[in-house]
């Protein structure tokens, strides 16, 4: 089971952008190569706008040279690095999209960003839908249904009410790393870190979704739980086949079956929550009494909102609200285990911040300014989203001094941008503090938008900020710790320093996770290490 979910992690990892297959055709498509300096990309001064047709262009051999020979096939987000040396921040690839990769350019397409911005098409998403008269969510459906989804979620002092519901799933979490760590042949070690920090994010975002357990964290996963978690790998696993074979090689190649079958599971399961959530919504309206509940009780009282809608926007806000929030877990514990300084800091912030023995409080977490900014350095150096893309659908645009016919795709290049020494000196270090604000001067915010920008930008992000507070704050309070690995009590009485506590906290908790890491990072295309941080 552990290898199956192990399995399903990697696939999940391949995704480049959150669910949108268009715009993952578009990583897969666009061009690399090129011959044209960089020189020639820029030019905001001239009268008249020059066009994509000035713009240094990819051609499709040079894709495919780079893809199989030069192996960027699986280190796309490297790929964004390499082509701005040679191109600038602004080229031409393949299937006419157009690369924004610096800042600047960055911020001006968001600016320009329309009423109803779009990513793309997601006819493969809507294509199940349709099939089968489901509903669709905010990724298929956006203008329906975010201002409704938006409630409830997008402001921090939103998220603050989950903050019960999440700490009661990270006590199950250390509870469940206590005995993995307990039942190890060393008595100390957890083996397979990704797994665990991907059941505790779908334990989390299933919570607050269902407003139930699904047991996730539990020695042994209910076997519908376990059906469901499968069933999100076999859709997320077979879309790139899916989007690649032509459509008359479904009924001749397993791919499309298997993708059906995927997308099936997924709403088999989230819909027996939503009813069972309904019909004891319905038995207190029968019976004259207060309807309580949080989010999905909110979105089922909401008359606006129909209930097939409801089940389209849950499946799509599971799909969106795991492995990002498990990934960036994975890289902030991965990162504080290499830097025993940070570490350092934000331990001595929980204890300095939270009474010891006690659990630290949504609100108390939003007032540990370290602990965020770890977060958002871990975000800036291993974006989960490297690459994203908008489409200005309704005008034409002009965008560093060219001008684009409506319907330009355009590709945001964020991991380049967000490792871009000029706004980030040192960008292949982690460095929390840059993130401080304590007087030093703060970064270019359009440096690192992990969770995207405006009335598109993510809408789970508070509740993946309060998740990942919560859950770090409290591997990393050593009395936490301790105090949940009792027998190992002695080694940390044994260390020396607070320094030495956390670390041997972390090494136990991440160290085996390296492997993992390390296979992760050369079998797929994020997130992946640096060469000069391989471990
Ligand atoms: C570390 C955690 C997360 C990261 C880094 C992240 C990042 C992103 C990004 C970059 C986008 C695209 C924004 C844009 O195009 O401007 C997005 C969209 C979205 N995210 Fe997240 N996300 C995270 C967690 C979550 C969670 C926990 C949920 C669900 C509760 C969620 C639900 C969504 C949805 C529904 C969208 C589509 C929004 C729309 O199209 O209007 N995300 N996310």
């Amino acid at each position: 089971m552990a290898a199956r979910l192990a399995q399903s992690a990697v696939q999940r990892s391949g995704r480049w952008l959150l669910p949108c297959p268009r715009a993952a055709a578009l990583v897969w498509t666009r061009g690399a190569g090129g011959t044209s300096s960089p020189s020639v990309a820029l030019s905001v001064s001239q009268d008249k706008p020059r066009t994509a047709e000035d713009l240094p262009h990819v051609s499709f051999l040079e894709l495919l040279y780079r893809m199989v020979f030069q192996g960027y096939y699986n280190r796309l987000h490297e790929l964004q690095v390499y082509e701005k040396q040679l191109y600038g921040p602004i080229y031409r690839g393949g299937l006419k999209s157009v690369s924004l990769n610096s800042v600047k350019l960055l911020e001006e397409i968001l600016r320009k960003d329309e009423k109803f911005p779009s990513r793309g098409d997601m006819s493969l998403w809507t294509e199940y839908r349709d099939m089968k008269g489901l509903g669709y969510g905010p990724f298929t459906e956006w203008y329906n249904l975010r201002a409704m989804l938006n409630k409830r979620m997008l402001h921090p002092k939103d998220s603050v009410q989950y903050g019960g519901v999440i700490n009661e799933v990270v006590t199950d979490l250390l509870k469940r790393i206590y005995y993995l760590r307990q039942n190890s042949p060393t008595g100390d070690l957890v083996t397979n870190v990704s797994n665990e920090l991907y059941r505790f994010s779908l334990e989390g975002i299933s919570s607050i979704l269902f407003e139930s357990r699904i047991g996730c964290l539990e020695k042994e996963i209910p076997a519908g739980t376990q059906d469901f978690i499968d069933s999100i790998a076999q859709m997320f696993s077979n879309s790139m086949a899916v989007m690649v074979m032509p459509k008359w090689t479904r009924n001749l190649l397993p791919y499309w079956g298997r993708y059906i079958a995927g997308w099936e599971g997924i709403f088999k399961f989230a819909g027996k929550l939503i009813d069972k959530k309904m019909e004891a919504i319905q038995q207190r309206v029968d019976k004259n009494q207060e309807v309580e509940g949080e989010y999905l009780t909110y979105l089922l009282s909401n008359t606006q909102m129909t209930s097939k809608e409801v089940y389209g926007s849950i499946a799509e806000l599971l799909l969106a609200g795991v492995d990002t929030t498990s990934n960036t877990l994975m890289w902030a514990m991965y990162l504080l285990s290499r830097y025993p300084e940070a570490q350092d800091t934000l331990y001595k912030e929980v204890s300095r911040c939270v009474p010891a023995d006690q659990i630290p409080s949504a609100q108390e977490v939003m007032q540990m300014p370290y602990l965020k900014a770890v977060i958002k350095e871990a975000l800036r150096m291993y974006p989960v989203v490297p690459m994203n893309a908008r489409i200005i659908t309704e005008k034409d645009v002009v965008i560093g001094g060219y001008h684009f016919p409506k319907k330009t795709v355009f590709t945001l290049c964020h991991y380049a941008i967000s490792h871009d020494e000029k706004t980030f000196p040192e960008p292949w270090k982690f460095k929390p503090e840059r993130w401080l604000r304590d007087g030093r001067e703060r970064p270019n915010p359009f440096g690192s938008i992990p969770f995207g920008f405006g009335v598109r930008g993510c809408v789970g992000r508070r509740i993946a900020e309060l998740e990942m507070y919560l859950s770090l704050s409290r591997v990393s309070d050593n009395n936490q710790v301790s105090h949940m690995a009792k027998n190992k009590l002695k080694d940390f009485q044994a260390a020396r320093s607070h320094t030495e506590k956390s670390c041997l906290v972390y090494h136990c908790f991440i160290a085996p996770a390296y492997d993992t890491i390390i296979s992760v990072t050369q079998s797929l295309s994020f997130p992946c290490l640096p060469d000069n941080q391989a471990v």
